[in-house]
Order: C-alpha cells, then structure tokens, then sequence
C-alpha cells in the first residue's frame, strides 16, 4: 500500500515547474493539510526562493462552543489533527520543506515570523465563515505593511470563480445549483506541485527557535481516549491515510463500483467512503477525488451511478460551503437562514442528556450516538435520524445537537455541519426542505435484523433479530413517544427527502 500511496502522490507531482520568485515567503497552513493540489502552497513556493511552513495551533479552537459550552473541539478530533500536522511535516520534509509548528493566535505568531524572515508574503487558504474570517482580518492588521496576506481558494471541487453566478445569487434549491454548475462550470484540474519544494529559509533554527516541537494532547489541555474495539475504521490524521483510504476504497477493494447501493449502510467500513475527516481537515482535495473517480476509475474500471454519485455529494458539500457565503452567520442562528420564528424549541437537560449520551431508549438512536462519542463518526443516514429526532420528536433547540456534533465529529465542518442541521430542523434556506425521520421505518430499511443497534448495545445481541428496535423488556423506557409511529405510513416529510 505504501508504494501505492508513493506512486499516486508522484503521479500528482510535476516534475519541474519554473520558479522565478524572490525573498521568503510563509505558507500558513489552516484546513489544507496537504501538498498534492495545494494552491497555496504552489503559490508560496513559486513568489519567493525559499518557504517558511507554519501552523498555529489556536487556543481559541480549544475553547467551548458558542451557546452551550461543550469542548469546541474533541480529544479524537485534536488527536486527528496532530496526526494530520506530524505526517504534513514529513511529507515536507521529503519535499526539501518542513513544518513550524507554534502555539497560539496566528495574529500574534505570524507577525514574529514574518520579521524573523523577513518574508515579504503570507499564503493561506481562504476560509468563509466569521471565526475564520476575523483571525484573517487579524494578521492583516497585525502584519500591517510588512507583508502581504495572500488568500487562496482551495476548499471546494468546483471553484468559487467559476460558478454560474455570484454567492448572493447561489439558487436556494440544491437541484438548481447542481445542474447550473454541472452544465455551466468544470472542475479543474488538481494543481502539480513540484517534487522539491525547498529550501527553508537560511539558519531558521536561528531565527525561528526549535523546529522538532510538535504540540501532544496534554498541551492542548486534552487527555488521550483510545478509538474503541467496537469501531469499525480506525481513522489515522494526514495525507498519506486519506490517500491509502483513497487507494483502497476505490483501487483495491472496487467498492466505488458499488457505492450509490451502499451508500445509505451504518455498519462497516466500507458502506461509505469515509473520506469526510479528511476532506474537513484539507489533507484531501475533492478535485483529487474527483479526478480519481471521474476520470481514472471511469476510464479504467466502470463508469456507472455510483462514479456519479460520489461527485454528487460531493457537490453538496460544495453547496454548503457557499451557502454560508450567501447566508453568513444566519447558519448559526436558532431561526437559520429562513428566518423562521414560529417555532417554539426547547432547552430541555434531561431530554438533551439522554440524547447526548445515548440513553434515550430508542435502540437506533442511541446506538448511532454512542457510536460517534466513541469514533468521532456517524454514518450519513445515522445523523438524519438522530436529528430528526432530537428536533421533531423532542423538540429540542436543534444548535444543541449542531454543538455537540461541532464537539465530536472528526470530519466538523462549520458548513456541512450547520448547514445540515438547519436543514434537519425546518429553517435551513430551501423550505421544501422538512424532515421527519419515522424511526420504526428506518429501522425497518436500514437495519432490518438489528445488526447495527447490537453491535452498540451489545445487550441486545441475546434477543431475536425482529424485536432489537423495541425491545420489550431489559432495556431503557423510552423517554418521549414519537410523533408519528405506525411504520407502515410514509410521511409526507421523509418521503419528499432526496435520498
Ligand atoms: C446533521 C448532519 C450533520 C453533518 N455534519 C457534517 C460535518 O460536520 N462535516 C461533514 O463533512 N459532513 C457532515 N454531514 C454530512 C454527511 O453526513 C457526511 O459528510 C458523511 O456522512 C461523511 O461520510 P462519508 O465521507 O463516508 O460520505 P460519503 O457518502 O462517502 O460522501 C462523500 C463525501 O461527500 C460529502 N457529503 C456527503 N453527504 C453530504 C452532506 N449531506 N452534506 C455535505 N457534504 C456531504 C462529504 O464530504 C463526504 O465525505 C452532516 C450531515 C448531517 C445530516
């Protein structure tokens, strides 16, 4: 596999590009952990004669959520994102390249280095939303005329400067963005970054102090959790894992051929891609996935629904992402973009805690949400279903699921994440969107012999397949009832659903 992994990054890798650049300039590594198709990266290297790399680890990402103060980030996640850093360095490092990393506010951190090198320009990648956007508008102010703060867009598969129409303008039903883009824009090509992306900077221990020190979970204030047994995936943080994801999912075990099938599955590795961490924390690009599906499997393998159906959601992703352009901080807000006020929500502890901890007595929602404390993951299908019921069946603020989600997820996306749920709760920006989730009916499609709900409460193994999502005796009372509950019916809500 590791050979496979070498392979593909060279394949990636030009082999001598010009570069006509003068002085030092700073790669300020943020959600783009990578070097294959790194625009920013590329630019760094070709505007100047040697790089600086840095990452900051921000304090402020390991503060609390916005309202409801749980750890804005998870120990899995930041133990994701060491991973991710140690394996970005290496990759540096066989580039001639390496990785500062430093701990604190990038406003404070970037001026230092940027007169300890005397760069001229900081590189980075543009992000959208207002956390972001304010340590950007930071470290301009804080490098002042010093140096210039180059942002680059790097995040989506379709680029932001060849969409049919501007953010303000973006369709609010998903169906027109994608047939727009679709028809109107292509996605570009990942960009070849050079082998040798070198040199550093002259005498940079000098200058920039010791170079090894990479950050460990106690400094983050975090304590270790190991990835539990019952995990199906064990995620590893960095590039060269989600390309050996890549390799396998697609390349040696064909699953992509099957993909629109299983896409919908709960249990396993392989129903879905799994690419989601990765994409989140940028050591992917998805114009790399897409020009491993769409145009080397399609040509070597089979092109077929489930070629397509990959980019599909992965146009979605793209969606969300300049929805929140469109919708700025409306994402986050209880009315959501919509503004819509006629609901009443609730803060209720007791119902929240036993939806938070998985003890809420219905078998498929606390399996799926004791499966994401414990892996950092839930499958598509499993985060409708937990907030569909959070929201319609308890009627609790949905920005209390959206937070504990933020905390746990290893693949957290401002974006994906509160753009799902606003849709998930009725005030996302399409109103065609309304969702209800029956659950005895997703159970009945999706884990018809209960194989899912007893993998997660194991207790349930003893009894017969037909009777794990309501067991009658030797579990938790369920806490509410539901609000629609005859299986049989197909309501009006799921079934307008997409998928
Ligand atoms: C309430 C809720 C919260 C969510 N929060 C996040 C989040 O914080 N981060 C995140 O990446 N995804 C989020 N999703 C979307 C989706 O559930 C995950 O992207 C998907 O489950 C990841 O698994 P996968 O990589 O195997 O997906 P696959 O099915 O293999 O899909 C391939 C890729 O397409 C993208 N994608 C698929 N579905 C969606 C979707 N509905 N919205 C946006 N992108 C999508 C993802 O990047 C994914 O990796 C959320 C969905 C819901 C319903």
């Amino acid at each position: 596999m590791a050979d496979a992994v070498e392979s593909m990054i060279q394949r990636y890798s030009s082999a001598g590009s010009s570069r006509n650049g003068k002085g030092v300039s700073i790669m300020w590594f943020r959600n783009d952990l990578r070097i294959v198709d790194n625009e920013a990266l590329f630019k760094a290297w070709a505007s100047s004669s040697s790089v600086l790399p840095v990452y900051c680890v921000d304090p402020r990402h390991f503060g609390t959520t916005h309202y409801f103060k749980f750890p804005k980030t998870g120990e899995l996640r930041a133990q994701f994102l060491l991973e991710s850093l140690v394996d970005l360095k290496k990759n540096l490092k066989k580039r001639g390249l390496d990785l500062v990393i430093r701990s604190g506010n990038p406003e404070f951190i970037l001026p230092l280095l940027v007169e300890a090198v005397g760069a001229h320009t900081i590189y980075a990648q543009e992000e959208t939303c207002s956390e972001e956007l304010q340590v950007e508008k930071a470290v301009k102010k804080s490098i002042g005329t010093k140096a210039k703060l180059e942002l680059v867009w790097g995040t989506t598969m379709y680029h932001l400067n060849d969409l049919p129409f501007t953010t303000a303008r973006l369709p609010d039903v998903y169906t027109q963005f994608r047939k727009a883009v679709e028809s109107s824009s292509r996605v570009r090509p990942c960009l070849k970054l050079p082998q040798t992306l070198g040199p550093l900077p002259d005498s940079l221990g000098e200058k920039v102090g010791d170079l090894d020190k990479v950050p460990n979970l106690s400094d983050l204030g975090l304590r270790p959790r190991e990835q539990v047994s019952l995990a199906a995936m064990q995620f590893t943080g960095g590039e060269t894992a989600a390309i050996q994801r890549l390799c396998e999912y697609f390349w040696t075990k064909n699953c992509l051929r099957n993909y629109k099938e299983t896409r919908n599955g709960m249990l396993g590795a392989d129903y879905s891609t799994k690419f989601s961490p990765w994409l989140a924390s940028g050591s992917i690009s998805p114009r790399f996935i897409y020009e491993e599906a769409s145009i080397k499997y399609e040509k070597e393998r089979t092109a077929n629904n489930s070629t397509y159906w990959v980019l599909f959601e992965l146009i979605w992703r793209d969606y969300f992402r300049f929805l929140s352009m469109k919708y700025g901080n409306s994402i986050f807000h209880l009315e959501g973009p919509r503004k819509v006020r006629t609901k009443s929500w609730s803060q209720d502890k007791t119902l929240f805690e036993a939806w938070r901890t998985g003890t809420t007595g219905y078998p498929l929602i606390d399996a799926n949400m004791r499966e994401l404390y414990a892996t950092g993951f839930m499958s598509n299908r499993g985060r409708q279903i937990v907030c569909s019921f959070l929201v319609r069946d308890m009627g609790i603020d949905w920005r209390m699921g959206a937070e504990w989600f933020e905390s746990c997820l290893l693949d957290y996306d401002p974006c994906s994440n509160y753009g799902n749920w606003t849709y998930g709760a009725g005030v996302g920006n399409d109103p065609r969107e309304d969702r209800y989730f029956s659950i005895p009916k997703q159970a009945q499609t999706y884990d018809p012999d209960g194989s899912y709900v007893s993998h997660w409460i194991p207790q349930l193994q003893e009894l017969p397949t037909d009777a794990r999502h309501s067991p009658k005796v030797g579990y938790l009372k369920k806490i509410v009832p539901l609000r629609f509950s005859n299986p049989g019916r197909t309501y009006k809500t799921s079934a307008n659903f997409r998928k």
